[in-house]
């Protein structure tokens, strides 16, 4: 799925409307009445009390089109404006005035925190004060409402995004958002619904379909993209009948160090599970015996070292190699993966103390192959951007560092993104079940292996992180959040790869004529 800016939805907007010859009025009333449709499916006419809050802009104008439909459909709703400005849209106003056509109960104006309105725990706010609009600092009244909904504890319910969140910069001051319980987003999710320092306002989001030109949607290019099963199932490469382990590729996992022989053993273990023919682990000679035996399927070059990488030295013809998984930062190791890099020419994907080495040696990062994949966890990634001032500024150094060395960088996090020059790839997958030691390397395995057998490195990234995160989404419901461990992780690969082709269960219907006894 797109992730449109707000400049190309309000592109997208006026294009609409043009297109199919309606006006502005229609489209908030289509947007409007999505949102009462979502309200009234789920609240069947319950007395439960609604306050719906508008802003004096277009989201306000939504808010107007559902306090209206809720009036109408008979609910027990309170309708107030939020007067933060005296400039009110075209829109708003149209619609202010439908609503008090419709009801005796006119909106209450709000103009300062002074008139904060009671609302009990159990009673429901809809938030249409600000959407994608807001462009400076709110002003301190409207602060101490959403300060209010906050100490009400009620369910508040946004439209579009919550209030005081922009969509492209992460708040100075978080009491200026409203934390909503659920957002109903029109069209397109917001990319700050997936960033560390902005997801946090909303606990749900679900993006309502309001009709927007297809040709528009089809064609528009996006900075980025939500990864779910549609954006994956295009690149899966089916097997042919007649095919063989040599058809799969071989990848060389290259890591390790005392007391981190487990992390090669995680990712070998993930190559083999993603479907690669042979992997070979590169490791001290301390790992030999542990791997040879607890994975008997991978084979084993060791260094001439018995507890860390000292020579990277191998006589076999990979197809894929992962360096750095426990692989330490010993003099000797950086020097040997030096050298490594002024011969290399296979693809190559870079983690853990790999992406360290590079980190304290900047220059290697030219010797990297085009379309080497790197995968930093935060800390890993500073180490290679420097400090950042906030997401927004995370994103923009790792495009710029994805430029320069044309190189895949996947930030891991709770919402993984991949970035590739000035392209994001937001993973949809995952559950915090996965923050647990261990669970990188099996990723680090897992891409390496779908490079092995043939997937371009970006293609790779991008499946290899969706399947990563599916896996957990699967498994955690039999495992629980808390005793889900890296291994697991590689249990359920073959569960992801199954649930890539699972139809969806029909709908019971009953049979026309059958009765019950
Ligand atoms: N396809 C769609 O997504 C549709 C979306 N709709 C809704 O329209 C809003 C965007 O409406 P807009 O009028 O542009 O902006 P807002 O209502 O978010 O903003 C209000 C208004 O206030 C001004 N403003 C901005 N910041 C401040 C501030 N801090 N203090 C005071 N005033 C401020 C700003 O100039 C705006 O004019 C979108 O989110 C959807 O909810 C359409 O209804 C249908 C199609
Ligand atoms: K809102």
């Amino acid at each position: 799925m797109k992730i449109f800016s707000k400049e190309q939805i309000y592109e997208g907007d006026a294009l609409t409307a043009k297109k199919q010859g309606i006006t502005s009025t229609e489209l908030m009333e289509r947007a409007g009445t999505q949102i009462f449709n979502w309200l009234h499916l789920r609240m069947q006419g319950a007395q439960v009390p609604i306050h719906v809050f508008c802003g004096i802009g277009n989201n306000g104008g939504d808010g107007l089109v559902v306090a209206r439909h809720l009036i109408t459909h008979g609910y027990n709703v309170k309708t107030y404006i939020v007067n933060y400005s005296k400039t009110r849209s075209k829109d708003f106003l149209i619609n202010y005035e439908r609503i008090k056509g419709t009801t005796k109960d006119w909106p209450i104006l709000l103009n300062d925190a002074k008139e904060l309105p009671e609302i009990d725990e159990k009673d429901i706010i809809v938030d249409a004060i600000f959407g994608i609009g807001l462009n400076r600092p709110i002003v301190t009244w409207v602060k101490q409402l959403f300060n209010h909904f906050r100490a009400t504890k009620a369910f508040v319910l946004s439209i579009d995004v919550p209030s005081g969140l922009e969509t492209d910069a992460v708040p100075k001051d978080e009491e200026c958002v409203v934390n909503a319980g659920y957002t109903l987003s029109f069209q397109t999710p917001k990319l700050v619904f997936f960033l560390p320092e902005t997801a946090k306002y909303t606990v749900q989001w679900e993006v309502l379909d309001i009709g927007i030109d297809p040709e528009y949607l089809f064609t528009t290019p996006t900075e980025a993209d939500l990864i779910g099963k549609n954006e994956v199932l295009p690149i899966y490469k089916p097997r042919e009948k007649y095919s063989h382990k040599g058809h799969f590729g071989h990848a060389l996992v290259i890591g390790g160090s005392y007391g981190k022989i487990g992390a090669v053993t995680l990712a070998s273990r993930g190559v083999l599970t993603i479907g690669a023919g042979k992997v070979t682990a590169y490791m001290p000679k301390c790992g030999y015996i542990p791997l040879q035996s607890s994975f008997p399927e991978a084979m084993v070059i060791s260094d001439v070292n018995d507890e860390k990488i000292t020579k990277i030295d191998f006589n076999i013809t990979p197809d894929a190699v992962a360096f750095g998984v426990g692989a330490g930062t010993d003099a000797k190791t950086i020097s040997a993966f030096e050298a490594f890099l002024k011969t290399n020419t296979k693809p190559l994907v870079i983690d853990a103390d790999g992406i360290n080495i590079l980190a304290k040696k900047k220059a290697l990062l030219k010797s990297l192959p085009e379309n080497t994949v790197l995968t930093p966890h935060p800390k890993e990634l500073e180490g290679l951007i420097g400090k950042w001032t906030d997401d927004f500024d995370k994103l923009k150094k790792t495009k710029a560092l994805s430029k320069k060395y044309k190189c895949i960088v996947v930030i891991k996090g709770a919402n993984t993104i991949t970035v590739y020059g000035d392209k994001l790839y937001v993973n949809a997958t995952g559950n915090p079940s996965l923050a647990t030691a261990g669970t990188g390397d099996v990723l680090t395995g897992m891409i390496t292996g779908l490079i092995a057998q043939g997937y371009d490195a970006l293609a790779a990234t991008i499946f290899g992180v969706y399947l990563h995160g599916k896996s957990a989404d699967l498994l955690v419901e039999e495992l629980g959040y808390q005793s889900f461990i890296a291994s697991h992780v590689i249990e359920g690969i073959p569960l992801a790869y199954l649930d890539l082709f699972k139809q969806p269960e029909p709908p019971q219907v009953e049979e026309a004529g059958e009765e019950e006894n």
